[in-house]
């Protein structure tokens, strides 16, 4: 059951995804495929933007791998259709193989050769790839993944996350049209996984690349994809904008960890207290100054760069992702005073979805825009009196901001 706001200020919940068909062909990818396995078949007909980021979610065993393998033309199934753009992957008997489609693939063990050291690792591929299609060359490449002192080493010295680099180094200066990575950071431990994420989170903003990722942990998710595409049982349920996945109550990625809300902004720099700004005036958020923020490592983060603030060599500012859970959220009729939670916000209530037994998922707009969703008990949606277009304050502790 769900109350609803009459006008709401953003896309409805259940609004269409970013439809395939307002793009031209020329920018999607699009796969039309009927695989059959035993106990398993692989139906799946869908276009794809070819930008950002385009996460592939669902349980285990969904079929999100097959269809990587048929993107990549690593599986030919037969009587699929395969389009990569203008460009005709996989056609009635014409067939283009994985090498001729300039794919750069990432899995999750790394597959680096073990007799060459970092450098020739990262220069395999390379000097395979004709010079008039070489975008991206070594030293950039170096840069962006943070690997320049790894160049002489041998591949049996590094750890699991250098390894992932240069995995993810070696694709790309193929100069790939697309990459496609599956489950690149699952072998890796949590640590190593917060290492990898940042610079997975510019190769698509950074290095133009689209990339198409096989996940099935809804942080990564959350932190990377631009768009996500559902799977159940080889067929796809939804392919919804990251933003749209994150404003139903009922939503896959909100199974096992509960609700989260993503938020955008520009962070500031490190305050006086220990605390660092987040996002604009009216929807500001306090932080813990230490910490790393989802898709930022030391110089930049994700997604649209901002021109430097002045004229020193000042990093650019750029937009970073915050990760809040619903349930660390509380909502207050008035703002409170006396409190050591940091995070007062004037937001406005959109939704109440009593989507499970005992707790009520409150969707607030924010006054830059954006959705957070407070996780409460019925009892207290009762008690205040919550109800859409009321506008109510979210508090949110400063700890548990961090991604
Ligand atoms: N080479 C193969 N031969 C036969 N069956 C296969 C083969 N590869 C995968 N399958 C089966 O196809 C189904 C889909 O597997 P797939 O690897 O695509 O799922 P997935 O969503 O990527 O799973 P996971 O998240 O566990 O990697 C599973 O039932 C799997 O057992």
């Amino acid at each position: 059951m769900s109350t609803t706001s009459p006008t709401p200020a953003a896309a409805p919940a259940n609004a269409p995804a970013e439809t395939p068909c307002t793009q031209p062909a020329s920018a999607m990818l699009s796969v039309r495929a009927l695989l059959q396995r035993s106990g398993f078949t692989l139906d799946v007909d869908a276009a794809l933007p070819l930008a950002g980021v385009t996460a592939l979610f669902g349980r285990s065993g969904c079929g999100k791998t097959s269809l990587l393998r048929v993107i990549a033309g690593l599986d030919r199934a037969a009587g699929a259709e395969v389009r990569f753009g203008d460009a005709v992957w996989q056609y009635g008997r014409h067939f283009v193989p994985l090498h001729r489609r300039r794919i750069g693939l990432v899995f999750q063990e790394h597959s680096l050769l073990p007799h060459l050291g970092v450098r020739d690792n990262l220069l395999y591929g390379y000097r395979r790839t004709p010079p008039a299609e070489r975008r991206l060359h070594l030293q950039e490449v170096v840069d962006m993944l943070g690997i320049g002192e790894l160049l002489a080493r041998s591949i049996d010295t590094l750890s699991g996350g250098q390894r992932q680099r240069v995995s993810l180094g070696r694709a790309l200066l193929t100069s790939p049209r697309l990459m496609l990575l599956d489950e690149p950071l699952s072998a890796l431990d949590t640590a190593t996984k917060r290492e990898i994420m940042p610079f997975l989170s510019r190769l698509a903003a950074e290095a133009g690349v689209p990339i198409v990722m096989v996940s099935h942990a809804p942080d990564e998710v959350e932190r990377l994809a631009d768009r996500v595409v559902f799977m159940h049982a080889g067929r796809i349920e939804r392919i919804e904008t990251l933003r749209q996945a994150l404003a139903r109550a009922d939503s896959p990625l909100f199974a096992d960890a509960g609700a989260v809300s993503v938020l955008e902004g520009l962070p500031g720099a490190a305050g006086p207290h220990g605390l660092r700004a987040f996002g604009p005036e009216g929807a500001r958020l306090w932080l813990s100054a230490s910490g790393t923020l989802a898709g930022e490592e030391q110089a930049g983060g994700r997604s649209t760069s901002q021109p430097p603030t002045d004229e020193t060599h000042a990093p650019p500012r750029r937009l970073q992702r915050l990760r809040i859970l619903a349930r660390d959220v509380s909502l207050a009729l008035d703002d409170p005073t006396r409190i050591s939670i940091q995070n007062h916000l004037r937001v406005t209530i959109e939704r109440i979805d009593t989507h499970a037994p005992g707790r009520a998922l409150v969707s607030c707009r924010m006054a830059d825009g954006q959705l957070l969703l407070a996780e409460v008990t019925p009892w207290s949606v009762a008690q205040l009196g919550l109800a859409p277009g009321q506008q109510v304050y979210a508090l949110i502790k400063s700890v548990a901001l961090l991604g």
